[in-house]
């Protein structure tokens, strides 16, 4: 409840608003059944001026009541919405401020469901469960004490039922918040199963698995149906109790206050008004349990959210670090051994070595696994070293401000992934401030992606759809994005997937103009991962991986002429390349 007062104080003002009105409302309300049986009896013993002047102030609670419930009800609607939209904002920007291999543990479809799903359940706290408590509470309250000014004889046999549900009721919402945590798991579990199958919905078509997705994503909603129904049986319990108890209360209060009146003890008319306000009081303490257990089980959904929410941001975005007024592009890997953080035993790379200097084309090749995109994941400083360190211009990477370092890189990745966005902004983004159109169009021009863009409908406005563009024509617009930063470093991934002819053709153009830095500087340092020969033998130096380790450096020339490992993977595989 803290943790959520936090979040809701800046709207003190608004929260403040919709408490007093709460008040006002839970207390113009509690009166109406005093004037109620006052203007009965009234009317019983012919006062009509007290039945007159108890009728008007009937109405006029009557008016402030629905006046004020209007208020109350408003401003927790308002103050709901505020929380709900402030706790997804910084849900999801401490979730974006995460290692990535934080992601690499977490599936995106359980996050995406504590966003959404989670963060709804912890606003209904406030904007349903907190309201409705508070006004019971003190409607309770008040009525009780009226009780008391009745009869206290009668009043204890109230407090005694109502103490009774209530012990009853803090056991259910136990038992609530506890199934509830499981309930808000298993709808992450779920909606990550429905997550995947829609992300990897071609590869479900081709392989004819549809039943065998459906079947994973329904192993979950028979768990969540079978806590479910576990709650709903509890719940069932606990109103049958309350029922019991409810309309016990006011037997027993009948039978007792009939013989109070028969033995002249209190009036008829007392008796009707402690039977209607400790209907209230018991009808109150029902509510308040409820939604007592309510709040227990938002508070269950609640835990994984705060717990979320208190993940340290990451170190390298939090660090401050240097600039460099001009980047040269000396990249140097300084005795680099490195292991993914799921997987700490195994080792990916050991002891690297290597020094890539200013202007410099390097490829680096070698076996699938050898781990050559670890590399370039650490040059991105996506993930520490466990030993080691990689240096630009001189400068260790954890002392480079690590989001500046990052603009003076240009990355093309093999499956370049493009943002729902307009082909434009895709070129554009990243850029700080806004980016003329015509750098947008040089960019595409150099990536060999202009006229394909102009030929859409709606040329640069075309709206992205991941899956209606051509694995070329994304690698062109990723191609563009790098190239309209102007990078020092250039990193390339080259695409092993089949493009056609026609596109490997121009994506290699295009890769080739970026390399040989066409698009603006004359020459840049490059780092590709290559895979073509054409690429390999243009490189100034080529690099071999092999399990982890740099084991050849040099030439194609030098290389094959030491029939080591760079000269079996040619025979092996870019003999093939080649043709
Ligand atoms: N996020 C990750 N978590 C754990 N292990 C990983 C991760 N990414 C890669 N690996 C492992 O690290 C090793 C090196 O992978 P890497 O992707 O660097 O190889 P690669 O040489 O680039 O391979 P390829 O040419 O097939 O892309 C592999 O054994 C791989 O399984």
């Amino acid at each position: 409840m803290q943790r959520l007062w936090v979040l809701i104080s800046p709207d003190k003002l608004i929260i403040g608003l919709a408490f007093a009105a709460l008040v006002i409302a839970a207390l113009s309300e509690i009166t109406i059944p005093h004037f109620v049986a006052a203007m009965i009896f009234s009317a019983q013993k012919g006062m009509t001026s007290d039945f007159y002047g108890n009728a008007k102030l009937l109405v006029l609670m009557s008016c402030t009541y629905g006046l004020f419930s209007g208020i109350r009800g408003g401003c927790f609607g308002i103050a709901n919405q505020i929380l709900v939209k402030r706790m997804r904002e910084l849900l999801f920007s401490t979730l974006l401020s995460q290692d990535i291999a934080f992601f690499d543990a977490e599936s995106v479809g359980a996050l995406t469901s504590r966003l959404g799903s989670d963060c709804q359940q912890v606003s209904r706290i406030i904007g349903n469960d907190l309201n409705i408590m508070f006004r019971n509470g003190l409607q309770g309250l008040g009525a009780f004490m009226y009780l008391v000014t009745l009869s206290w004889q009668l009043a204890l046999t109230t407090l005694g039922v109502c103490s009774l549900m209530w012990f009853l009721t803090t056991i259910y919402g136990r038992y609530q918040k506890r199934t509830s945590r499981f309930a808000q798991d298993l709808i992450a579990s779920a909606n990550e199963v429905a997550e995947e199958a829609f992300s990897l919905l071609r590869v479900v078509r081709t392989f004819g698995t549809e039943q065998q997705e459906v079947g994973r994503y329904s192993k979950w909603l028979q768990k969540l149906m079978e806590i479910n129904l576990r709650q709903n049986i509890a719940y069932a319990f606990s109103t049958l109790s309350s029922c019991t108890l409810y309309h016990g209360t006011q037997v027993v209060a009948l039978i007792i206050g009939g013989g109070f009146v028969m033995s002249g003890q209190i009036s008829a008319e007392k008796l009707t008004k402690f039977i209607l306000y400790s209907e209230w009081v018991v009808h109150s303490t029902w509510w308040v349990g409820d939604h007592w257990a309510s709040l227990m089980q938002a508070i269950g959904a609640s835990e994984k959210v705060f717990q979320l929410l208190d993940l340290p941001p990451s170190l390298q975005l939090t660090a401050p670090g240097i600039t460099l007024p001009n980047v040269q592009g000396c990249v140097q890997f300084v005795d680099i051994s490195f292991s993914y953080p799921t997987r700490p035993k195994v080792p990916v790379l050991q002891n690297v070595n290597l020094t890539i200097n200013s202007g410099e084309l390097v490829a680096v090749v070698g076996l699938s696994g050898s781990g050559k995109s670890t590399l370039v994941s650490l040059l991105l400083r996506l993930y520490e070293p466990s030993s080691g360190q990689v240096v630009v211009d001189g400068v260790p990477l954890q002392d480079l401000d690590i989001r500046w370092f990052r603009k003076q890189l240009g990355v093309v990745s093999q499956e370049p992934r493009l943002f729902s966005m307009d082909i434009a902004s895709n070129i554009a983004y990243g850029c700080d401030g806004d980016v003329d159109q015509m750098e947008i169009e040089r960019a595409a021009k150099l990536a060999n992606a202009h006229d394909f863009i102009i030929s859409l409908p709606d040329g640069y406005k075309t709206m992205v759809d991941n899956t209606r563009l051509s694995g070329g024509q994304k690698q062109r617009i990723a191609i563009a994005r790098a190239l309209l930063r102007d990078p020092a470093i250039l990193v390339l991934d080259e695409a092993t997937s089949a493009l056609d002819a026609e596109s490997e053709h121009l994506v290699q153009k295009a890769l080739d103009r970026a390399m040989r830095g066409d698009g603006g500087r004359n020459k840049r340092t490059v780092l590709v991962i290559a895979h073509r020969l054409s690429t390999i033998r243009a490189a100034d130096r080529i690099v071999v991986m092999t399990n982890g380790q740099v084991s050849e450096t040099g030439s194609h020339e030098e290389l094959l002429k030491l029939d080591g490992d760079y000269a079996r993977l040619t025979k092996r595989q870019l003999s093939t390349l080649s043709q």
